[in-house]
């Protein structure tokens, strides 16, 4: 369905920002772009809206070249529906009537239903007669989202969609959108540091590294055999380390304190996460983490078991 097929694009010369996009993403298909901030994250779903004009490549949405503002004189396609980091609402008027004006006029009936259906998603029935002005950042942001699902959009792009949200709503948010995406059959693209939204969610990820895409395929795939250490640290405290002179990759749960073993290693931190401790030690000068389910002293001598059959 949409095809970015050989896109390549710079806000200056010689400076390239993407370089040699390839991906195609299918009717209801979920994507999620990761990377390290100023990777380009943004600025693919900018394009992939027809904000940005490329350098080269083309884009398609079925038979339909996604043109950029040079060739397209109202930037936006309109079967997508784009909602940026900086989502511009109207605010003087309320949540409803911010959502009502991208429905139809002649059909008032079917346009509060809608509009009631959208509160649900978004969790803002409390709100609906509230001014935009004065909601939260994170309100708004949820404001944002019915908005571009009014008119429901064939492709949705959310550019860090609950970055402003805390966690308790987020979690609860995050089931009802995309499930509601998967229901409507909506495909959607979300630019993401949260590996929150990436794993649970997402049919494929599409990791940028230096300019090109470093990795694309499914979520347990790229969790489970990260190419680098850059891919495997989007998703945990992950630990690079030399185990009689091979290098592994591992996270932290892939590292166990037992009885007996040839690697010994002694505790120098233990941070408090809730439900487990992330313990910090040191391996033949070398620091790891690992999860536990309770805390370690500082200079306890312990030995480790390495799992890594796990990694690559
Ligand atoms: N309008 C612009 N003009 C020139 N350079 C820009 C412009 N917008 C972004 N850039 C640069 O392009 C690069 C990619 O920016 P982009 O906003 O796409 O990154 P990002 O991955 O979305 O970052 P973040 O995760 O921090 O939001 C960065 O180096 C940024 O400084």
């Amino acid at each position: 369905m949409l095809k970015v097929q050989n896109i390549s694009f710079s806000y200056t010369k010689n400076k390239p920002v993407l370089n040699d996009f390839n991906f195609t993403l299918k009717k209801g298909e979920h994507l999620c772009v990761m990377g390290e901030s100023g990777c380009g994250k943004s600025t693919l779903l900018k394009i992939i809206y027809g904000l940005l004009d490329v350098d080269k490549g083309t884009i398609f949405w079925k038979e339909n070249e996604v043109l950029g503002p040079k060739e397209h004189l109202v930037p936006g396609m309109d079967f997508f529906k784009y909602v940026a980091q900086d989502f511009d609402l109207m605010p003087y008027i309320s949540v409803s009537e911010n959502i009502k004006k991208h429905l139809s006029r002649f059909y008032p009936e079917e346009s509060e239903k809608r509009t009631q259906e959208l509160l649900e998603v978004i969790e803002m029935k409390a709100f609906k007669n509230t001014k935009v002005k004065n909601l939260s950042g994170g309100q708004k942001q949820r404001v944002a989202i019915a908005r571009a699902l009014a008119k429901e959009p064939e492709l949705l792009l959310l550019d860090e969609p609950f970055g402003q949200i805390d966690n308790f709503k987020k979690n609860a948010l995050r089931r009802r959108l995309f499930a509601y995406l998967k229901e409507k059959n909506i495909a959607c693209i979300v630019a993401t540091h949260d590996k929150n939204d990436a794993l649970s969610f997402a049919d494929k990820l599409l990791i940028i590294r230096n300019h090109k895409i470093l990795a694309y395929n499914s979520p347990k795939e790229i969790y489970n055999s990260p190419k680098e250490k850059y891919v495997a640290a989007l998703f945990d405290d992950v630990n690079e380390i030399t185990i009689n002179g091979k290098t592994h990759l591992l996270y932290p749960h892939q590292i166990k304190v037992v009885e007996k073993s040839k690697e010994k290693a002694t505790i120098t931190n233990a941070y408090f996460k809730g439900s487990y401790w992330l313990i910090e030690a040191e391996f033949d000068n070398q620091k790891v983490f690992f999860n536990r389910k309770t805390n370690l002293e500082v200079k306890t001598q312990i030995n480790l078991l390495f799992d890594v059959n796990l990694s690559k």
